[in-house]
């Protein structure tokens, strides 16, 4: 049995605002469509279809380096949809759900419960049974009231057969609130599984606070902090968080003696309870002698995702009266992002000196601290 997601992410969320479409503005440290997709991101689930606008250029590009496939957005909702089924035609494709990436907060229970529910309806998606009374009102006032009995606010995934919901669009054309609709439409029973009030779908500006509340409820929060210090010697320039600085001394140390990726690297272990770079990379073992320090961090980086965290952000103080690091910390900030996949701004650099006073006052080495936030969603 092969089980498909399909995500449309072609709308323009002009009733979000903001500017950009709602899809790919930050929230909870991450932007929705990431959210979004991590939640598909799961052994049960053999394809994911991502249904992008033809003019998020840059979305394109960059999933087009992942697994995913991308397929193109329509003019409607349902048209999306159909161009996300057909990108899996082919595939031998049983089940699919297709979910709106504007609901990032639906949880992996959803997600399960709608999938059982295919092994014995041809459809099958969450709702969530009203509870408030309902009225109808115009201009500022109440006109009459609904029944609520029997009554469902409609969640995503949305689940069905591949080919019943593939031959209901078909058979559909025209526009539809939801896939719920075109489906019963062509005739498939579905079945509702319960909704989740969590899982809302980001459709106004305030409801980004509300998204980030939920998400961060749930989050796994950790902060490292990792000190290092190396001797000044013999030599012309030192490295410091990855960057060349001409000097008129250099570090002394096992490897390249930058003092300040340690720093970085060692608030990483820290966050996850692994130690230090030593533990991972002994100092007595030859091999690391004149090492380039940024194979520590990669391999620190490296851990923490495959533990489940991202990095959230990082902050460096190197601590020196010379070399002056303020003409070097932007290409340093530059340099560590690059090593770590992340952008520049969740990295800090920045400089101290301790008025001459102590080992880094009188110049004879320079120290760095550094703190690392991990988050797991
Ligand atoms: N042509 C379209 C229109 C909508 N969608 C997607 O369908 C879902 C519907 O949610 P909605 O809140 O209506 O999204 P938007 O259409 O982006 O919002 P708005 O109506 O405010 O512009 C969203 O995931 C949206 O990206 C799509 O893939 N293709
Ligand atoms: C599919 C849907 O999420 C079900 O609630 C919803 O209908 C899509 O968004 P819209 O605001 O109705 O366009």
């Amino acid at each position: 049995m092969t089980t498909a997601a399909i995500i449309v992410a072609a709308g323009r969320g002009t009733r979000a605002g903001g500017g950009v479409p709602k899809q790919w503005r930050p929230l909870a440290g991450r932007r929705v469509a990431d959210w979004t997709l991590e939640r598909f991101a799961t052994p049960q689930i053999g394809y994911v279809v991502l249904v992008l606008n033809p003019e998020d250029r840059d979305a394109w590009k960059e999933f087009a380096q992942t697994p995913l496939i991308l397929a193109p957005g329509g003019d409607d909702r349902a048209g999306s949809v159909q161009n996300g089924l057909a990108a899996l035609d082919g595939l031998g494709i049983t089940k699919v759900l297709i979910h709106d990436v504007a609901r990032p907060c639906v949880s992996k229970d959803t997600i399960r419960a709608v999938l059982d529910a295919l092994d014995s309806h041809p459809g099958a998606a969450p709702g969530l049974a009203v509870t408030d009374a309902l009225w109808t009102g115009a201009e500022g006032l109440v006109t009459g009231t609904r029944d609520r009995d029997g009554l469902f606010a409609a969640q995503t995934p949305q689940g069905f057969r591949y080919d019943a919901i593939v031959a209901a669009h078909a058979a559909h054309p025209g526009a539809a609130a939801d896939d719920v609709e075109v489906a019963r439409a062509a005739g498939l029973t579905v079945a509702i599984v319960p909704g989740d009030p969590d899982n809302l779908k980001i459709t106004r500006a305030e409801d980004f606070a509300r998204a980030e509340r939920i998400l961060r409820q749930d989050m796994d929060v950790r902060l490292g902090n990792g000190y290092d210090v190396h001797r000044f010697g013999p030599g012309d320039h030192v490295i410091l968080c990855g960057i060349k600085v001409p000097h008129d001394r250099g570090l002394q140390g096992h490897s390249d003696a930058d003092v300040g990726m340690h720093a970085v690297t060692d608030a990483l272990y820290g966050a996850l309870a692994e130690g230090d770079i030593g533990r991972h990379f002994p100092p007595s073992d030859p091999q690391w002698k004149g090492a380039a320090s940024e194979i520590f961090l990669r391999h620190a980086v490296d851990l923490v995702r495959a533990r489940g965290f991202t990095v959230s952000n990082i902050d460096c103080t190197l601590v020196c009266e010379y070399p002056k690091i303020g003409p070097h910390a932007i290409a340093m900030q530059k340099e560590m992002a690059r090593i770590m996949g992340l952008e520049a701004t969740r990295i800090s650099v920045k400089a101290t000196t301790s008025e001459r006073l102590g080992f880094t006052g009188r110049g004879e080495g320079i120290a760095a601290l550094a703190t690392a936030c991990l988050v797991k969603p």
